[in-house]
């Protein structure tokens, strides 16, 4: 038996659009002689759909589409799509996150995922009741275990997140399956690929069962879907590997109980090029999927505005990227060359916004309100909110979309302005720690990726040596306010990524006092990240849809050793 892997960029929401997606993909599958498509989670809606699963005329219009869509298909093939079912049954949610037998014309059985993952990123249980039904796909060529995403990630040595008491792929070999199928839409993060395929690995081990996983691929919002579907044989060895960060068709025999070797797209194994990848993806996916050809950002000539240009350059084409220069009083001569030199090697366009007489105009209006006071960080961040303004200006005139520049490390300890540089409607490496960015663009300098191949040299040099700066007054530069970038995210990564306490990164070497004030600044600046536009997810971690702190909220509390609990009546 031929099984062929759908593995699709689907649009929220765009079900006629993914219909025509897995139809076409069926055609294709049919003509390399499949027997079996599988698509990924949700092929149908496009996975997360979030609220839109609460509208009752979404959920009636995905069901008309998939009973279409059975009557489009070619008829012989087996199809596997990912869709909502209704939960008759009284009681409980209301719906099932399910996958679809389509066959001969019509709807031949429904599986319904039992492991609703409710942590990070993902809110499953907010919409789903989970399935209790065993899974099991009975084609004449075989018996096949249907699992659905994270139902296959059951075991705490590879996944943490959440304990569960059920395992679908234990249950599911007490059914003497030959093969467990998963169809996945599950979101890029650093070293998932070999989290993913290493689970896999133990689970045909485990079985001595070969695994089929497919993927979703695509930029959703703030989630970025990598593909890489992948299938291992009996002895847990990967047989076949679809692209990476690309839509892809990849085709597996199955014969005498195992899975035979396939194409084998490269594991991507550095991670700058992982990361490189994935936010091109996210940037492309996000401007296309909302309807955007064009963005805009401002060049300072610093390292963030300079990554985020290459990314977008590379995502829409630097001819649909434009550059605005805006300098100030402030402004070093080397930023606007850097900014230029920039431009003209990714070969995009600039144009220039002098911000000096704005800045006047500002400090005369606000004179009077402002007299008798020193000049601070309020007239210092005019200039950010000028420069936001400008942006925002000519993204609405001309129909393109902001992106903003601030990396992780500022996001965390709320070093950007609000309404100012924080403008924008997508903030590309919102997830990206300053030293990554570093690196990132080191390496973009020595392995120009295929989207830029004929730049050479990216990042002028002199971007990346140059000590990090906001040039919001004379001399400044980020260490004035901020430990080395290498300690701050050394302690970012502890606190955020890893939910360690002040103690245990004291313990790990850093001095108490930079621990303890960097971890207010964090909690602090929770009221700036909520008002931030949405930021690509690259690490576990990522501030946006999993990070969900209070705002208006005490965080420092007792009970501790020094300071017991004490209520006064
Ligand atoms: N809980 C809360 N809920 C709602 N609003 C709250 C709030 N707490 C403060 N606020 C308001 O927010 C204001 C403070 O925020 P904001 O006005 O943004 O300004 P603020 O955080 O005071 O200053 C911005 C800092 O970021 C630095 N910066 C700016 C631009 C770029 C870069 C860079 O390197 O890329 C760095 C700049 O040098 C300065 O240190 C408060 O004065 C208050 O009005
Ligand atoms: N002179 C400028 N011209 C155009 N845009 C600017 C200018 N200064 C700041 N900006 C915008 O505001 C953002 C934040 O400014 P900032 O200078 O702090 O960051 P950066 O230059 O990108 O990187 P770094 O923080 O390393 O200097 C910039 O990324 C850029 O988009
Ligand atoms: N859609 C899902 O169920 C995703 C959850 C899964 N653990 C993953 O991230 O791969």
């Amino acid at each position: 038996m031929k099984i062929a892997i759908a593995q699709l960029n689907p649009t929220i929401g765009d079900l006629v659009g993914n219909a025509e997606a897995i139809a076409a993909a069926a055609t294709a599958a049919e003509q390399e002689g499949a027997t079996l498509l599988l698509t990924p989670e949700l092929s149908l809606c496009g996975y997360p759909p979030r609220d839109l699963l609460l509208d009752p005329s979404f959920v009636e219009a995905a069901q008309t589409t998939l009973d279409q869509l059975a009557t489009h298909l070619p008829a012989k093939l087996h199809v596997l799509v990912g869709s909502v079912q209704q939960n008759a049954a009284q009681g409980g949610k209301p719906l099932f996150n399910s996958i679809v037998h389509l066959h001969n014309g019509e709807i031949q059985q429904c599986f319904h995922k039992h492991l609703l993952p409710t942590y990070d990123v993902f809110d499953e249980d907010r919409y789903f009741e989970p399935g209790h039904q065993p899974n099991v796909l009975d084609l004449k060529e075989g018996k096949i275990g249907v699992t659905i995403c994270e139902d296959l990630w059951n075991n705490s040595e590879f996944w943490e997140k959440q304990a569960y008491a059920v395992d679908p792929v234990a249950e599911l070999m007490s059914y003497n399956v030959d093969l467990i199928i998963n169809l996945s839409a599950s979101p890029f993060c650093v070293g998932k690929q070999a989290l993913r395929e290493a689970m896999l690995r133990h689970h045909a081990q485990q079985y001595h069962c070969p695994l089929i996983y497919a993927n979703q691929v695509g930029g959703n919002d703030d989630l970025i879907f990598d593909g890489r579907s992948v299938a291992v044989n009996r002895q847990g060895d990967v047989v076949g590997r679809a692209k990476g960060f690309a839509p892809d068709l990849l085709l597996f025999d199955y014969e005498a109980h195992d899975l035979l070797p396939s194409r084998i797209e490269p594991a991507v194994s550095d991670i700058n090029a992982e990361i490189w990848s994935a936010l091109v993806l996210g940037l492309r996916d996000y401007a296309q999927k909302c309807g955007f050809s064009q963005a805009v950002l401002g060049l300072s000539g610093g390292i963030d505005s300079s990554l985020v240009a290459a990314i977008a350059a590379a995502a829409l084409g630097p001819e649909n990227v434009l550059g605005v220069l805006m300098p100030s009083p402030y402004s070093s001569d080397h930023s606007i060359k850097d900014a230029e030199d920039l431009a003209q090697n990714l070969g995009m366009p600039t144009t220039q916004l002098a911000i000096a007489s704005a800045m006047q105009t500002y400090d005369q209006i606000l004179s009077s309100v402002f007299a008798g006071t020193e000049p601070g960080v309020a007239e210092e961040n005019i200039q950010a909110r000028i420069r936001g303004n400008l942006l925002m200006a000519i993204a609405n005139k001309f129909g393109r979309l902001l992106i903003s520049t601030g990396n992780k490390s500022e996001m965390a300890v709320g070093y950007c302005t609000l309404y100012g540089d924080m403008n924008g409607g997508l903030a590309a490496i919102a997830d990206v720690p300053k030293t990554r960015v570093y690196e990132l663009c080191r390496w973009l300098n020595t392995h120009t990726p295929p989207e830029l191949e004929e730049h050479g040299i990216i990042i002028p040099d002199s971007v990346i040596t140059k000590p990090p700066s906001a040039e919001l007054k004379p001399g400044q530069v980020d260490q004035d306010s901020l430990p080395d970038y290498d300690v701050l995210d050394d302690i970012l990564y502890r606190y955020v990524d890893h939910h360690q306490s002040s103690q245990q990164i004291i313990a790990a070497g850093h001095p108490t006092a930079i621990v303890d004030r960097i971890i207010q600044m964090v909690k602090r600046a929770e009221f700036k990240r909520r008002q931030a536009p949405p930021g690509l997810k690259i690490t576990d971690r990522a501030f946006g849809t999993g990070w969900r702190m209070p705002i208006a909220a005490r965080t420092t509390w007792p009970p501790t050793a020094a300071q017991p609990v004490s209520v006064e009546t």
